[in-house]
């Protein structure tokens, strides 16, 4: 990347301060642009779901791999249960999405309460034997009393499509029956998953991130408190794919002694650490074990550290340091948080990013774990908090004694509730992934790039006022 005219900046930037301009370019199609991280996480678009509880949980780790980003469980959840995560991960189909599965037997009430946790908004009515019956969606259970079994209300005319059907056919077939959806089965007729015309699409169009054995991946999070090494070990064992050792200040000894430990079990997948802001951190990182260090501190939408301490740095300039610290030695950088916008994505890319860590934004969707709840004007969303916010503390101590939660509650450096609505338009992950994806692949060939890595060295980054930025927003209505 370098600065347009070469007009070093004089401050430090973040993402809303910047803007790229267009280089000559030979990259004919925005699809032709490979998104795949040279990091060694086997992403193939760049990005990462952060390890927040009230974001990265199973729906999420399975949806956002099969379209080849990665999901980081968070330090939070129990070993055993990461290791049921993981493993349930694994077995998920690379094209099918997993099937809300119903008995005919079963109430209204009860799909009522499955179907928001998939964005497909279907559910598969099963014999014993686990083969299609009916099909219920939101519509043909509204209305209805909700003790009436799914037998008396489901859709029976099916349209059944064979698992391992090549997508752009099932694309095809779906779109010819007029249909949004259907079950996929295997030879004996039992149900596999469940393809949308959508899904169809995008299993042309992105390619799931796979471990060695073609098998969805996944990351999980240590903190660096307790037995880091003992967790390392299990999360290990577990088949996890890459390994987060995260503290809010990744520039401190007990990180380093952290990073340095795992190190020390040979890990054969990249280990990541953070967070840090300035090169220093980056080098003592890398030097204790790190393959890739998370770069962040302050920049996210649960984040109150600025607020509280002062502490942090505008994240541009902060990824811009510490790519070029981490390349100096081979190795990488995340971005981590404050990501609002599809562009906030291609900036990080720019400044040397080879992934970007996105929470909040995806706490707004039907695949994290929060109930969907409704607003009092009708919208509908999640909870959200952060993992410093006095919630998480509380959660994440309930093992210890009254005296050490009553001093841990003192540093709280999260909000403990947001809203994250949904957006009607875009209320799936995979839909805000589609969007971010088409403005980040735009980007590249704008800058001439057919890859990351080129995209990284190729961009002309310039500096911009608030008018300038707010030029580039859209109007939806008149401005006279
Ligand atoms: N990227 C960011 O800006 C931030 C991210 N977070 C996220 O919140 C989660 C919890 O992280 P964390 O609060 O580190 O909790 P952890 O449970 O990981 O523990 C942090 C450890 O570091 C010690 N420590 C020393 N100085 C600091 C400091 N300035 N801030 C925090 N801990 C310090 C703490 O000791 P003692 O308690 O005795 O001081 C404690 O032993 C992580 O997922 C982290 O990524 C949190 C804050 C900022
Ligand atoms: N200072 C805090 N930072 C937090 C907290 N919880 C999470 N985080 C960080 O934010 C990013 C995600 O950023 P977003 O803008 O996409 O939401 C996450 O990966 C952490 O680094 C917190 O309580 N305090
Ligand atoms: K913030």
């Amino acid at each position: 990347m370098r600065f347009l005219n070469d007009l070093s900046p004089s401050y430090d930037l973040t993402y809303d301060d910047v803007f790229m301009v267009p280089n000559r370019s030979a990259v004919g199609s925005r699809l032709g642009v490979d998104l795949s991280a040279p990091d060694g996480t086997g992403t193939t678009i760049p990005l990462v779901v952060s390890n927040m509880t009230a974001i990265a949980g199973r729906r999420m780790a399975e949806t956002v791999a099969r379209r080849g980003g990665l999901v980081v469980i968070p330090q939070d959840i129990p070993l055993d249960v990461v290791a049921d995560v993981t493993s349930w991960v694994k077995e998920r189909d690379l094209v099918l999405d997993t099937p809300i599965t119903l008995r005919p037997t079963q109430t209204v009430d009860e799909a009522l309460s499955l179907l928001p946790k998939r964005a497909h908004g279907a559910g598969i009515v099963v014999d014993d034997k686990r083969r299609p019956v009916g099909i219920v969606t939101e519509h043909d259970l509204s209305g209805v009393d909700r003790f009436t079994q799914l037998s008396s209300v489901m859709s029976t005319e099916l349209l059944v499509l064979s698992a391992g059907m090549d997508p752009r056919e099932a694309f095809n077939t779906l779109d010819g029956a007029h249909r949004k959806l259907a079950p996929a089965v295997d030879a004996e007729g039992r149900l596999v998953g469940i393809l949308t015309r959508k899904g169809a699409l995008r299993a042309t169009l992105y390619t799931p991130a796979t471990d060695a054995r073609g098998r969805l991946r996944i990351a999980a999070a240590v903190g660096v408190n307790g037995d880091v090494v003992g967790k390392a070990a299990q999360l290990l064992e577990a088949g996890v794919d890459t390994l987060v050792v995260d503290t809010a200040h990744g520039h401190q000894e007990s990180m380093l002694s952290a990073v340095r430990a795992v190190r020390g079990l040979d890990p054969r997948v990249p280990v990541v650490a953070g967070n840090v802001v300035a090169a220093e951190g980056v080098r003592d990182l890398i030097e204790a074990g790190a393959d890739i260090v998370k770069v962040g501190v302050g920049p996210g939408a649960m984040c109150t550290t600025r607020m509280m301490t002062g502490v942090g740095r505008p994240q541009f300039s902060a990824v811009l340091e510490c790519a070029a610290e981490a390349a100096r030695f081979g190795k990488h950088v995340w971005a981590d948080g404050g990501v609002r916008h599809p562009r906030d994505v291609a900036m990080a890319l720019a400044a040397g990013a080879s992934n970007v860590m996105i929470g909040s934004w995806f706490a707004g969707t039907y695949e994290s774990p929060g109930d969907l709840q409704q607003s009092a004007d009708g919208r509908l969303y999640k909870e959200s908090f952060g993992m410093a916010s006095a919630r998480a503390v509380r959660n994440r101590t309930s093992d210890e004694s009254a005296y050490d939660r009553a001093r841990k509650a003192l540093f709280e450096e999260g909000i403990s509730t947001s809203r994250m609505f949904l957006d009607p338009a875009r209320p799936g992950v995979e839909d805000l992934i589609d969007s971010i994806i088409a403005g980040v692949r735009s980007s590249c060939t704008y800058a001439g790039a057919a890859s990351l890595e080129e995209f990284a060295r190729k961009a002309v980054v310039g500096i911009q006022s608030a008018a300038g930025y707010a030029e580039g927003k859209p109007l939806s209505s008149s401005w006279s």
